[in-house]
């Protein structure tokens, strides 16, 4: 069948501006338009041409068959970039519209009407200078674990076993501390700088030595310690240490047990009835147990750890770790049932511990409503350059920060350009991040750099709890393991031919069930060669990941503090890093300057980066979308360059597969509307730097493979297959809540903590700026 599916991609204009006249089309005349343009369309098929829209919205037609007459019916090359690109090149990978439609050729400008930078690049950088010292490094200074109180054994433990031999500054600070004193502590330190061992290791130590002191204690004596972490993912990290720091046979008594939101509740209440010392949990699971388990004894508990707690109260937990409070001080009062663990040496008081590398208004809420006269640690380490001012949150001196101020329409390949060239020296060990501000951004953007067709199975259902029938013990758990099916590799996990086609993509983000986010960072963790992860801030807080060289924030973050914590997954324990930063030409630029002050960063080139990306050989894995034959006669005279001929070729690609796909197309607009959504949710005092006002709709739509007008971009009803809603339709019903990642919130107990009016008016301004592009024609007005 020769209907036009493509068009439907399209806004047309009225027929008028089309095809030349309102009521003729080629000289047929009558009858509807749409028959009439049928009927021209068959006309046109006859004598063997096709049509193509130019970037100027005219449209052309020319002979696809015969070259020889190409030249008069198509455009004059044009000053802009625009390239005419026979799509019968591409396959119809999802299933999208015939194939006859899809030869049709397109046109594609990502590089014309591009905004200038407003600000210039400060010649006297050096991107490539030396690194600073590192802050977060074990000391050289002949600093040792055995020297600071711990346990011989501990100490020796640390050293033989575990491969950490000096003490980094704040463990040098804190641990000597929290085991002399009985104090509350807040400790603020740079992130990678050990954190974890530093609180884990005085209360180890004391429970360890109380043994010595009196009673043998065992694993049913009681709780002594709560962990708290804000997401399933850290709480997991940290109950690892935990069992490594056990490991050691004289600690072996010892019992950790792990709490998360998401995993199965009756084996949990299994594990807390057979008795554990030390609990790792996230909030809402913990509150869960509190009210509901009657085995969980925490009336001797000593130790209330709350770890990245300025995440814990910006995802909502404020309320439920005042029931946590409240529940700890109550059973504290009537004591536990297993009696008394008087003049053992452990602490008469319950200390609170508060772990955070920014200090924020949210955390000294946290600090006024859990600690009592608490001590503040914090590194000694001094950073060569930085002075000794209070400071809210600081970098590792060693990560080198950078910028790239990337117009909207070059956002991807110049993406594409970065995530290639990181891995043009080393693939081995090396790793990426790359941070987005909402997960339907990150599947799109994971689906677009995948190699599709052997991608391997993955479940994105958000709920895993209900899929099995809960097992009562861990030996039914085990026996019914044992029983099952073995499980496909379930991680989010695909090769990446347009970056390397020996580098592995991942994806996470809190919409995937919980044993796809475990197995998936898992398999990122242990990844021997080249790996690039894809998130949200998911990933942020807390993991500690080995051989990040770089982490690249494709979507700006929400808050400084995110800034930090999120280029934070690399430079750590003293090793080298990088960090990327992705801005739009005109107020975001003032984002450096006006909202990171206290950092250094220095400016990379948006035409350097694209040039040394696409410049040498093509994309390893990348279809050829253009006919060579074809793009002898319109490639467009811009500036001849290899590399932008290249990367135009790149995006002509993905907008290819958006039209020939409905999957990928609905992926890309579900995209498109999130990442418009979050956008207008950056926090009201960096709103003059993230100003919604500015962003050019149809510019955005671009980088995400979209040609349709932004007011007409028809975006699918999640879960409903068939019915779509306009953008602007649901951006009416949208809460305007910042909740991008919504299982992980919700999941674990957590409610939204964002000032609701700030983000009502955040919401209202997002609509009006949708409002005014469903009537500006654009260069996504075509016809
Ligand atoms: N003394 C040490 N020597 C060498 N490596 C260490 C030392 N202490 C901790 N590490 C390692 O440093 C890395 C970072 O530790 P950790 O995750 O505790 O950092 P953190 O300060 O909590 O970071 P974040 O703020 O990002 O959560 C881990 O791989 C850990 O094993």
């Amino acid at each position: 069948m020769a209907e036009p599916d493509i068009l439907v991609n399209f806004d047309l204009a009225p027929a008028g501006n089309a095809f030349g006249a309102s009521s003729s089309i080629n000289g047929i005349r009558g009858g509807r338009w749409k028959d009439r343009f049928r009927a021209k369309k068959r006309l046109q098929n006859k004598r063997g041409k096709s049509s193509f829209i130019d970037a100027d919205g005219n449209q052309k037609s020319t002979n696809s068959r015969s070259h020889s007459n190409a030249k008069s019916d198509a455009p004059a090359a044009s000053d802009h970039d625009s390239v005419l690109v026979n799509r019968s090149k591409a396959g119809n990978e999802h299933g999208g519209p015939p194939r006859s439609n899809y030869d049709q050729p397109i046109i594609s400008s990502i590089f014309s009407s591009n905004p200038a930078p407003v600000t210039k690049a400060d010649k006297t950088e050096n991107a490539n200078a030396a690194p600073a010292a590192p802050t977060n490094a074990p000391l050289k200074d002949g600093s040792a674990f055995s020297t600071m109180g711990l346990a011989p054994t501990l100490a020796s433990h640390l050293v033989n076993n575990m491969n950490i031999s000096a003490p980094t500054s704040i463990q040098q600070v804190a641990v000597p501390q929290l085991i002399s004193s009985d104090s509350d502590a807040f400790i603020q330190a740079e992130t990678g700088s050990g954190k974890t061992l530093t609180y884990l290791l005085p209360l180890v130590h004391r429970i360890y030595t109380a043994t010595t002191n009196g009673d043998k204690l065992h694993r049913d004596s009681g709780c002594f310690a709560i962990i708290l972490a804000p997401t399933r993912e850290l709480g997991r990290q940290i109950y690892t240490v935990l069992m490594q720091l056990l490991s050691h046979p004289s600690l072996h008594w010892l019992v950790p047990i792990l709490i998360l939101g998401g995993e199965k509740k009756k084996s949990e209440k299994a594990r807390i009835r057979k008795g554990g010392n030390i609990l790792v949990a996230t909030p809402g699971r913990l509150a869960d147990h509190l009210s509901n388990t009657t085995s969980l004894d925490v009336g001797f508990v000593k130790w209330l750890v709350l770890d990245e707690g300025d995440r814990l109260m910006e995802l909502g937990f404020e309320e439920t770790l005042q029931q946590i409070l409240t529940a700890l001080n109550e059973r504290a009062q009537k004591g536990s049932s297993k009696g008394s663990l008087a003049n053992l040496g452990l602490p008469d008081r319950r200390i609170t511990v508060l772990c955070s590398a920014t200090m924020k208004a949210s955390v000294q809420k946290l600090g006024d409503m859990s600690l009592k006269d608490a001590l503040y640690l914090k590194s000694n380490q001094k950073s060569d350059t930085a002075d000794d001012g209070p400071k809210s949150f600081q970098a590792p001196a060693q990560l080198k920060q950078a910028y790239i101020v990337a117009p909207a329409k070059l956002r991807l390949v110049t993406l594409a350009s970065i995530l290639r060239r990181a891995f043009v020296r080393k693939k081995e060990h090396m790793k990426v991040i790359v941070f987005f501000s909402c997960a339907d951004s990150v599947d799109f953007h994971y689906e677009t750099f995948s190699k599709v067709e052997e991608k391997e199975q993955s479940d994105t259902s958000s709920d895993s709890s209900s899929e099995d029938e809960e097992a009562e013990t861990e030996v039914e758990k085990e026996e019914e393991n044992k029983k099952k099916p073995k499980r496909p590799n379930l991680a989010a996990k695909s090769t990446a031919p347009l970056i390397d086609p020996a580098v592995s993509l991942f994806k996470l983000h809190g919409s995937l069930a919980q044993h796809i986010r475990t197995t998936t960072l898992n398999d990122f963790f242990h990844e021997k060669d080249g790996a690039v992860l894809f998130c949200t801030d998911v990933a942020s807080r807390g993991l500690d990941l080995p051989n990040v060289d770089l982490v690249v924030q494709y979507d700006p973050p929400y808050s400084q503090e995110d800034y930090i914590h999120r280029i934070g997954r690399t430079a750590r324990a003293g090793r080298d890093g990088r960090a990327l930063l992705f801005l739009l030409p005109g107020c975001e630029e003032g984002y450096p300057s006006q909202v990171l002050g206290e950092q250094h960063l220095t400016r990379r080139l948006a035409d350097e980066v694209l040039k040394k990306g696409f410049g040498n050989a093509p994309l390893p894995g990348a279809a050829k979308a253009v006919d060579p034959s074809w793009k002898k006669d319109f490639m467009p005279k811009t500036s001849g360059a290899k590399w932008e001929q290249e990367a135009i070729e790149f995006h002509l690609d993905v907008e290819r597969r958006v039209l020939a796909s409905g999957e990928f197309s609905n992926l890309a607009k579900r995209a498109f509307q999130s990442h418009i959504r979050a956008y207008a949710t950056h926090v009201a005092a960096e709103r003059e730097v993230f100003d919604i006002k500015q962003l050019h709709l149809g510019h955005i739509a671009k980088s995400f493979g979209l040609r349709e007008r932004p007011g007409d971009i028809k975006v699918p009803a999640r879960g409903k297959s068939g019915t779509v809603s306009s953008t602007s339709d649901n951006s009416r019903k949208a809460s305007g809540k910042r909740k991008l990642d919504s299982t992980n919130i919700n999941e674990d107990g957590a409610q939204e903590t964002q000032d609701e009016e700030e983000l009502r008016k955040a919401a209202q301004m997002m609509r009006k700026k949708m409002r005014e592009h469903m009537n500006i024609a654009s260069e996504f007005n075509i016809g």
